[in-house]
């Protein structure tokens, strides 16, 4: 996948090559390539197992990859001092917990702390971006509440709040939509369009290939560690795709109302097969 830099304007880029990650001695990521640009929303999809958050975690250092580089703007992102790298990657993981009682604000302010002096004294400018992250996120309500007495949705959406408080210029999500009912899950996605929108590469590992094809610019498509295909989701997640991916049926339909792609996922079974089919375009 690749970003086509504008017109004589420098586009921010991931770019990461042959990356290698093993955990327990098993190979789980293995030779990836992958190119993220900036101002897009790319999703990271493939089956469960398939490598998705050990990747998005590698990329943002937090599990160490055995060969294989990771550049941002040209320049080794893994290398760089922690907190330099905390400046440029936030990650927002698929499940987190805290036995610690924090509340929320304070879990959100966590995201500030790249940014704060080195005896990491905190200001009210911090305050400022603690408040606009939950806001941004959709929960300024939930500000005093304890984060472990959150629901997993909540708990979605404070993680997010926390790596936009970080002032990412990559931000990476683990299945940001899992826990979110229908809306929250459309205003997710319309906020990271946005977000993308302006400047920000954002990489969310997904499930649903409906949100992946409608709201996405790019897409990944992991299987076995190892990346398959990449590009533009239209073309990309083709039934073909789907079928030797994931081994499901899948029909690739228009969207009623929005006239986005639709993709209506069967198991190949003989009855699904002799059932009535709605009409499919690939
Ligand atoms: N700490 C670990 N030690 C050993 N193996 C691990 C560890 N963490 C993950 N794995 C293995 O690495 C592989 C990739 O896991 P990963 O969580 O990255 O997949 P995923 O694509 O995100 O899956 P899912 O869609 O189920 O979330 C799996 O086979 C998993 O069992």
């Amino acid at each position: 996948m690749s970003g086509a830099p504008g017109a004589g304007r420098p586009v921010k880029t991931l770019d990461a090559a042959n990356l290698e990650i093993r955990l327990g001695g098993k190979l789980v990521v293995d030779g990836v390539d992958c190119t993220v640009p900036a101002g897009a929303l790319s999703a990271l999809v493939g089956p469960n197992g398939a490598g998705k958050s050990t990747l998005l975690r590698a990329l943002a250092g937090v599990v160490p990859v055995r060969t294989g580089t990771v550049l941002w703007e040209g320049r080794d992102l893994l290398r760089r001092p922690r907190r330099d790298r905390a400046r440029i990657a936030a990650l927002a993981e698929q499940e987190s917990g805290t036995d610690a009682p924090l509340t929320v604000r304070d879990v959100v302010s966590l995201g500030t702390m790249p940014h704060r002096s080195l005896l990491g004294f905190g200001t009210s400018d911090d305050d400022a971006e603690v408040t606009a992250a939950l806001r941004t996120a959709g929960v300024p309500e939930l500000a005093d509440r304890l984060f472990n007495e959150l629901s997993g949705g909540q708990r979605q959406r404070v993680q997010l709040a926390r790596a936009l408080a970080q002032r990412p210029q990559l931000l990476l999500l683990d299945e940001p939509t899992n826990h979110l009912d229908p809306h929250a899950q459309l205003t997710t996605l319309a906020l990271l369009r946005e977000l993308a929108g302006s400047g920000i590469a954002v990489v969310a590992a997904l499930h649903d290939l409906t949100h992946a094809a409608a709201h996405c610019d790019h897409v990944i498509v992991l299987s076995g560690g190892t990346v398959v295909a990449a590009g533009d989701p239209r073309t990309v997640l083709t039934a073909e795709l789907i079928r030797e991916v994931y081994g499901v049926q899948a029909h690739v339909l228009v969207h009623p109302a929005t006239g986005r792609p639709l993709i209506a996922l069967s198991l190949p079974s003989p009855a699904n097969a002799a059932a009535p089919r709605l009409e499919a375009s690939a």
